[in-house]
C-alpha cells in the first residue's frame, strides 16, 4: 500500500521539471544564518534583497495565473509583521504595474520606516491598504487569488491570537492561495499542522526550507535570484539555472493543472 502511494507520489509528480542535481533545502538556522550573511558580509541591504524577493514572487504569480483570466476579480495581499510581509508589499505594487487590481490586508503594522515607505508607496499607487478583514463570502465573490505573505522562515508556532482569523479564512476558502517563502502556519523544518494551509503555489526563495518537501500544490517556483556564486558553493545549495533572465524558475508542477 506504501510502496503503491510512493509510485502515485512519483508519477504525479512525473510532469514536474526537473533538475539534473537536487536543490537542497534548508533548516530554519540554515535559512536564517545564509539571511545573516547576505547582510553581514555581502553588505546588501534589506530593501535591495526585498525588491527582488517580492518581483519574483509577482512574476510568478502571472506566470500561474495569467491577468487574462482573472476577470474583474482581485488579489488579496496578506501581510505579516515581518519581512515576509514586506515580501507581499513590494508584490502587491509590482502586481499593480502588471494589471492586476491588488488589495493589501494588513492587520499589523510596522513602524519601521521600510514598511512605512513599502506602505506609502502602494497607497499612492491606488492599492488599498485595509487593516479589517472582509467576510469569507465577500473574499470569494471578489478575490481570484490571495498572496499569504504573513509568516516566513522566522515564524515559531503556533499562529498567535490576532492571525488566527485569517489563518482559518485561508484554510476554508476555495479561493487559491499563492505562499511567500512558507506556507504561513507551517513549521519552517516539519511542515503542515493538522489544520493547515494547503496554497495551490508555493514560492520558496533563496532556497527551498525543508517544510516544502511536505508540500503538494500545483506550483513550487524558487525566486529571489540574488545568491552569489560563492555563497551558493559555501552551502551547497546546487540551485536550478534559472532561464535566461527570469527572476523566477519553475521546481515542479502537478499534472492537475487546468
Ligand atoms: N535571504 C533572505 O533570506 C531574504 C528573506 N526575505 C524574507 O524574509 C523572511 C523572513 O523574515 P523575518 O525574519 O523578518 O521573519 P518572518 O517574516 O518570517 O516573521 C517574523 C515576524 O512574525 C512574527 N511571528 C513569528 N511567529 C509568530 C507566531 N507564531 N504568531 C504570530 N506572529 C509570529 C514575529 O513576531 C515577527 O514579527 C523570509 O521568509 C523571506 O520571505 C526577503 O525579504 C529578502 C531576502
Ligand atoms: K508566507
Amino acid at each position: 500500500m506504501i510502496l503503491l502511494q510512493v509510485i502515485k507520489e512519483t508519477f504525479k509528480r512525473s510532469f514536474s521539471t526537473m533538475h539534473p542535481k537536487m536543490v537542497r533545502y534548508l533548516g530554519q538556522k540554515e535559512a536564517q544564518s545564509i539571511d545573516l550573511e547576505l547582510f553581514d558580509e555581502y553588505s546588501f541591504s534589506v530593501d535591495q534583497l526585498m525588491e527582488l524577493a517580492g518581483l519574483s514572487c509577482a512574476v510568478a504569480v502571472t506566470k500561474c495565473y495569467p491577468q487574462s483570466k482573472m476577470g474583474n476579480k482581485s488579489i488579496m495581499i496578506c501581510v505579516g509583521p515581518g519581512n515576509n510581509g514586506g515580501d507581499g508589499l513590494v508584490c502587491a505594487r509590482h502586481l499593480k504595474l502588471f494589471n492586476y487590481q491588488p488589495i493589501v490586508y494588513y492587520p499589523k503594522r510596522s513602524d519601521q520606516q521600510l514598511f512605512r515607505n513599502l506602505t506609502s508607496q502602494c497607497t499612492l499607487m491606488n492599492i488599498p491598504v485595509i487593516q479589517s478583514l472582509p467576510e469569507k463570502s465577500t473574499i470569494e465573490c471578489e478575490f481570484g487569488l490571495i498572496v499569504d505573505a504573513l509568516f516566513g522562515f522566522s515564524f515559531k508556532p503556533p499562529v498567535r491570537e490576532q492571525f488566527i482569523p485569517i489563518i482559518k479564512l485561508m484554510r476554508d476558502t476555495t479561493v487559491p492561495i499563492a505562499s511567500i517563502d512558507i506556507p504561513s502556519g507551517w513549521d519552517v523544518e516539519t511542515g503542515p499542522p493538522e489544520d493547515a494551509i494547503k496554497p495551490d503555489l508555493l514560492i520558496s526563495l533563496t532556497a527551498p526550507k525543508l517544510c516544502a518537501q511536505h508540500y503538494k500544490g500545483r506550483y513550487h517556483y524558487l525566486g529571489g535570484r540574488f545568491v552569489p556564486p560563492r555563497l551558493e558553493e559555501k552551502y551547497n545549495l546546487n540551485l536550478p539555472k534559472y532561464p535566461g533572465t527570469d527572476c523566477c524558475v519553475l521546481l515542479s508542477q502537478t499534472k492537475c493543472s487546468d
